[in-house]
């Protein structure tokens, strides 16, 4: 039986923190939540389950249904503590959704306190008095800033989830950096003496890996953490795996990029000097979308050796009307599709919303994990019509700059 359920925003959210899990000691099963099956799934001898969500840029009251009824998935599957996984950018404007989906999932467990831990150290995503810091910048001076569906303005995770719970500002406690590094006990103590105040989340620093090794001890209290994937790298999982292998089919080398971030970019822009690409371009979709992702698909196809990248952006430039994005998600979706049925059995695809399109379109079921290649980036394995599916599922802004090349190298 389950014994840690994980609610995750989105689908690379899910692969990046069943990563964590997974090298913590935890055999980890991903689910999607909305496969109609979700809740039949087989999660015997999972120590773990992640419910991949798509409610990052839901509306508050569909991301809090979404979240509590995963919530039943993971209780239905044995689970008895509890992880909501949202982005290590904390990807949510003053409409969003994490406070809420924090608050609700607590107030269903009944408990008293979370704490708000999204550093990812390794990714260059550190929390210091409260501020969440992209590599050198805080969040709101980050290419977060221009996100197209979450611009973050803000870099202060106190103010950002303020006007998100219930009791605003007095709901919300800070456990300083200069607590963290005095230990476990003392940083359990603060928590609880925030607690004892009326705080129900605390945001607690982080600087380094060490930091959240000892977030996760003092935290081991608690039946309901809240944060980015790095904080569960520090859980106690019960085994001890060695390095997981892959063998990639063989075929064309299909990149699926619908992420406008910054990472992204660098990535297709490397690709394309190595293999070659189609940019998509939202007007000539709408003029014929049948005829662009018809030539996508067969130039796909026909392609060598390298790195063949189907992308909406290369260049910040190239990041058009929001409005678009659904546009995108769909054209990216069906030549996925079509490189399936036309026989394609490995995908790599960029960006949160993107992959939980592409896959909700392809049907995959329960996803299993392969070999990490860059921090929080990793193969997945699913079935799709009796066959095996290899899938990287790439968050926007992960991974190294050749890792649309690096990536196809793994299996050989
Ligand atoms: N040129 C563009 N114009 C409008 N929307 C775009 C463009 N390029 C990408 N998008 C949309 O932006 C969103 C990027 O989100 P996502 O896939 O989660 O990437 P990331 O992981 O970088 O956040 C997608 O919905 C995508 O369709
Ligand atoms: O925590 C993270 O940064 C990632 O796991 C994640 O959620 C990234 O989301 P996308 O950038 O939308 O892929």
């Amino acid at each position: 039986m389950a014994t840690l359920g994980v609610i995750a925003d989105d689908l690379t959210g899910a692969t990046d923190i069943a990563i964590a899990l997974t090298s913590a000691g935890y055999r980890t099963t991903v689910v999607l939540g909305d496969d109609p099956n979700a809740g039949a799934v087989d999660t015997d001898g999972a120590d773990a389950v992640v419910v991949a969500l798509k409610s990052r840029t839901a509306p508050v009251r569909e991301a809090v249904a979404d979240s509590l009824n995963a919530l039943e998935t993971l209780r239905a599957a044995g689970c008895e503590r509890f992880y909501v996984k949202y982005c290590s950018t904390f990807d949510s404007t003053p409409d969003g959704n994490i406070g809420p989906v924090c608050e609700a999932v607590l107030e269903a467990l009944g408990e008293p306190v979370t704490v708000i831990a999204p550093a990812f150290p390794a990714n260059g995503r550190t929390v210091y008095r409260g501020h969440l810091f992209v590599g050198d910048d805080p969040l709101d001076e980050s290419s977060m800033r221009h996100h197209p569906l979450t611009p973050m303005t803000d870099s202060s995770l106190p103010r950002l989830l303020a006007p998100q719970v219930s009791g605003g500002a007095d709901d919300i406690a800070l456990v300083p950096w200069q607590v963290v590094v005095r230990g476990a006990d003392t940083v359990r103590s603060a928590i609880d003496a925030a607690a004892a105040s009326g705080a129900r989340f605390v945001v607690v620093d982080a600087l380094d890996d060490a930091d959240l090794d000892t977030l996760a001890e003092a935290t081991d209290h608690l039946r309901l953490l809240t944060g980015g994937s790095a904080l569960a790298q520090g859980l106690r999982g019960p085994r001890d795996f060695g390095p997981s292998r892959i063998t990639l089919p063989e075929g064309p080398r299909v990149v699926l990029a619908g992420s406008a971030s910054r990472a992204t970019q660098g990535q297709v822009r490397h690709a394309l000097a190595d293999g070659d690409g189609i940019h998509l371009v939202p007007a000539d979709l709408r003029a014929d979308f049948d005829g662009v992702v018809s030539t996508a698909v067969e130039r796909a196809l026909g392609s060598g050796e390298g790195p063949f990248v189907v992308y909406a952006t290369s260049a910040p430039e190239h990041v058009g009307d929001t409005a678009d994005a659904p546009l995108i998600e769909d054209a990216l979706s069906e030549i996925a599709a079509r490189l399936v049925a036309a026989g394609v059995r490995a995908l790599l695809v960029a960006g949160g919303e993107t992959s939980g399109a592409v896959v909700r379109r392809l049907g995959v079921g329960p996803l299993a994990l392969g070999p990490e290649v860059d921090p929080g980036v990793a193969w997945m394995l699913g079935r799709k019509d009796g066959a095996d599916l290899h899938l990287m599922l790439k968050s926007g802004n992960f991974g190294g700059e050749d890792l649309f090349v690096r990536a196809w190298e793994e299996g050989e």
